[in-house]
């Protein structure tokens, strides 16, 4: 059915009556017809639902990553500078809606902000690694949910990661090594020599081989451009040989001879940032827009978006086969947890229930200890309240004796004060 006639005789190929070869009418075909039209619904569906492209760009504060996109997509983003004084690192999120003639594309970049800075290393990585992991949560939360709205959910998880690699000429810095192996198995990493027009070429080749030798070392997992489409599998290959791409980014026009052309004026000559001799700019613009972008979103769903996957619903303790290796289904797993958490939380709730009965019984221990002490004081001030009390009594005891004592003796003063008296008035009496 979909196998287009060059032309109508082809199909009847007979003797006498065959018509010479002069007299043969060739049709030309009107349109595509048959499956062969199933390419372009899908070209013409793509075009309508538009693309999306996330970009994380990682390197040190003033290391060209606003230009060298704004260089990409030959767009003024006005980005602000970051200050080198912020401490700690953090992420800058910007999207933007872009077209190119009836082609739109919704194109996120996240660039970090303070990295490089920092004293504190794995500081300086999770930021990064936790913005990866939360847009891939999100979107298994989108898969997950009973009613999905794929076709307006954003889908926000990282296609491709621009690694910013210092021009020193020496080589990656402990943090660059550190960084990368954190997050090779989570996104495509495309390591790229910033400011590339500040190395000499000599140097740049020496400096890629260095790099690319202790990422090997390292074991870290860069992206490969794929080699098994016949279309694009020289130019991928040669690519892949480029790496670690030596970038220059500028959005200033400079006349060289008649023309004029994006790159960057210096004493001794223009460096021209689309001439691919000065740079490999052209190279990294070809493979990221022109020849790797859907590759790399399919390396991202398949290959780093699965594995954050099956971790966490490992993590949920979700499996594909039982303890005897036999297929589960997800009706078991659904009711082994179910009875799991059920007997999770019995155990909890009994232990809270020994752990409540334990403490009471701590308490009344201490009530108790705490009542008897009470007691033993009141005993203690009890008694001495009644020894103060039997003192004072023998105390009060002695003092009437004495009081008895001294109105005796008073009595008797008084009865000798009267007696003396009565003689001296009957003295006085005798006289007279
Ligand atoms: N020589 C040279 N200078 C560059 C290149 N790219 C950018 N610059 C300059 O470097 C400075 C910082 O560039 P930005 O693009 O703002 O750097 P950034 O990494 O986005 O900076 P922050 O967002 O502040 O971290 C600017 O003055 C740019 O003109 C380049 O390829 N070569």
């Amino acid at each position: 059915m979909a196998e287009k006639p060059a032309c109508v005789s082809s199909q009847i190929p007979n003797d006498e009556d065959t018509p010479k070869e002069e007299n043969i009418r060739c049709l030309p075909l009107l349109d595509h017809f048959g499956f062969e039209c199933l390419p372009h619904q899908l070209v013409n569906r793509s075009i309508q639902q538009g693309f999306t492209f996330n970009i994380l760009c990682v390197g040190e504060t003033g290391i060209g990553k606003s230009t060298l996109i704004d260089t990409l997509f030959n767009t003024n983003f006005k980005e602000q500078k970051s200050s080198h004084f912020y401490s700690h690192v953090g992420l800058k999120i910007h999207t933007y809606e872009l077209q190119e003639t009836n082609v739109q594309l919704k194109l996120t970049v996240v660039k970090t902000v303070g990295y490089g800075d920092q004293i504190n290393k794995e500081a300086s990585y999770k930021p990064i690694v936790d913005y990866i992991d939360a847009q891939f949560e999100a979107y298994l939360q989108e898969e997950l949910k009973i009613k999905r709205s794929y076709f307006n959910y954003h889908d926000s998880r990282i296609h491709v990661c621009l690694y910013f690699i210092s021009p020193t000429g020496h080589s990656l810095k402990s943090l660059d090594l550190l960084t990368m192996k954190k997050i090779d198995s989570k996104v495509n990493i495309v390591p790229l020599i910033a400011k590339a027009d500040t190395i000499s070429k000599n140097d740049l080749q020496k400096f890629k081989a260095k790099i690319m030798n202790e990422l090997a070392e390292n074991s870290i997992q860069i992206y490969q451009c794929p080699v098994d489409d016949e279309t694009i599998a020289q130019m991928n290959s040669s690519m892949n040989e480029h790496f670690p791409l030596a970038v220059v980014g500028s959005m200033e026009e400079v006349k060289v001879g008649k023309r004029m052309v994006r790159g960057r004026q210096y004493p001794w000559g223009v460096l021209q940032v689309e001439n691919e001799s000065h740079c490999d700019f052209v190279k990294l613009r070809d493979m990221l827009l022109c020849t790797n972008m859907e590759d790399l979103k399919e390396q991202t769903h398949t290959r780093h978006y699965e594995q954050y996957r099956c971790y966490r619903l490992r993590k949920m303790g979700f499996t594909d086969v039982g303890p005897d290796n036999q297929p589960i289904s997800f009706q078991e797993i659904y009711e082994a947890k179910r009875q799991e958490f059920h007997e999770q939380c019995q155990r909890e709730e009994e232990q809270l229930k020994q752990r409540f009965m334990q403490r009471i019984k701590e308490k009344e221990a201490t009530f108790k200890e705490a009542e008897k002490e009470l007691q033993d004081k009141f005993e203690h001030l009890k008694r001495v309240q009644q020894e103060e009390t039997l003192k004072l009594e023998e105390e009060r005891r002695k003092l009437d004796e004495e009081i008895i004592e001294f109105y005796k003796m008073r009595a008797a003063s008084e009865s000798l004060q009267t007696q003396t008296c009565s003689n001296v008035k009957k003295d006085k009496e005798r006289k007279k």
